[in-house]
């Protein structure tokens, strides 16, 4: 039961995005508001919810369970979820727009700061206001993407791509193709082969070349669909890019930077000599409100 449905407290909510991609942000510091994943899915509902290709709730590390032991080195967690409901290990537009949230809220300034996640710690930097309205960029250092290798194949309708298997805490399977609209309308998940190789699922991207180191794709992204833009799924579509382009930073001892476009944006990411990832891009709070109480609604007797 949350506060809400005793009418104590009423439950905030803020909306923001990075590069489109949208989230439902839920201040809970002390962890009091037990999400369930119906909860979740009926908040990022476009038409009977407040609508978010994901939802980001702001809880203080040493209030999570999950979190607890990260606690001395991030003060807060972000728990995301997909708009579906379901449990993502990690969300990369999401911790930009955490970050903004707390430098918002006053509990973070620009500059450097931690963020725990299911994925473990990401550094965060959040630049001076430049400016232009939305805040400044935020960078992430990703961490290290791991390419498991092995065959995979990518598979919409009678088409299909052979795929890079990239894990950036979460599963990615990215694909070259000739054109981002030989994917279709991406109104169900495309299919990937050998299923085994995702047993919880994946993201999948398809990747064309706009020129030197400058790349556009399309996301559709596990439990929430096509998305206008994803932060893993541009730093994995960097490192498969790099890869096939014959740039690994670890051994040339020169970092690597790629343009990403998005339907909804640009993100620029780099690969540092010493293999970990770092995504810049905006992130912007664009409304505040508070839930109604039966939109969270009873949960039925299990
Ligand atoms: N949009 C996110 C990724 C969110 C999680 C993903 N759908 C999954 O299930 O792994 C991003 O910006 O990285």
């Amino acid at each position: 039961m949350t506060d809400a449905h005793h009418g104590t407290a009423p439950t905030v909510f803020l909306k923001g995005h990075g590069t489109e991609n949208d989230f439902v942000i839920i201040p809970d510091p002390d962890g009091r508001l037990d999400l369930s994943a119906a909860q979740a899915a009926r908040l990022c509902d476009r038409r009977a919810g407040i609508g978010g290709d994901g939802l980001l709730r702001v809880v203080r590390s040493a209030a999570h369970p999950e979190a607890a032991a990260l606690a001395d080195r991030a003060e807060w967690f972000m728990d995301y979820r997909n708009s579906d409901g379901s449990i993502a290990e990690m969300c990369g537009n999401g911790v930009r727009v955490f970050a903004r949230y707390l430098q918002r809220a006053g509990l973070a300034g620009a500059g450097d700061l931690a963020v725990a996640t299911r994925a473990g710690i990401r550094e965060v930097h959040i630049a001076k206001d430049g400016h232009d309205g939305t805040g400044g960029e935020i960078t992430v250092d990703m961490g290290p993407a791991t390419l498991p290798g092995g065959d995979v194949t990518v598979i919409v309708g009678a088409r299909t791509w052979p795929a890079v298997n990239v894990n950036m805490g979460n599963p990615h399977a990215v694909a070259f193709v000739d054109d981002l609209d030989d994917a279709g309308a991406l109104l169900r998940a495309p299919g990937v082969a050998p299923a085994e190789t995702y047993p919880t699922g994946t993201n999948v991207e398809f990747v064309v070349d706009r020129g030197p180191r400058h790349v556009a794709m399309r996301v559709h992204e596990r439990g929430s669909g096509e998305t206008r833009s994803c932060g893993t799924g541009a730093c994995a579509v960097m490192v498969a890019a790099a890869r096939r382009d014959g740039l690994d930073p670890a051994r040339t001892g020169h970092p690597v930077t790629y343009t990403v476009d998005l339907p909804g944006g640009r993100l620029v990411v780099t690969e540092r000599t010493d293999g970990r990832i770092e995504m810049t891009g905006p992130a912007v709070i664009v409304a505040e409100g508070v839930i109604e109480p039966a939109l969270l609604g009873a949960e039925p007797a299990p």
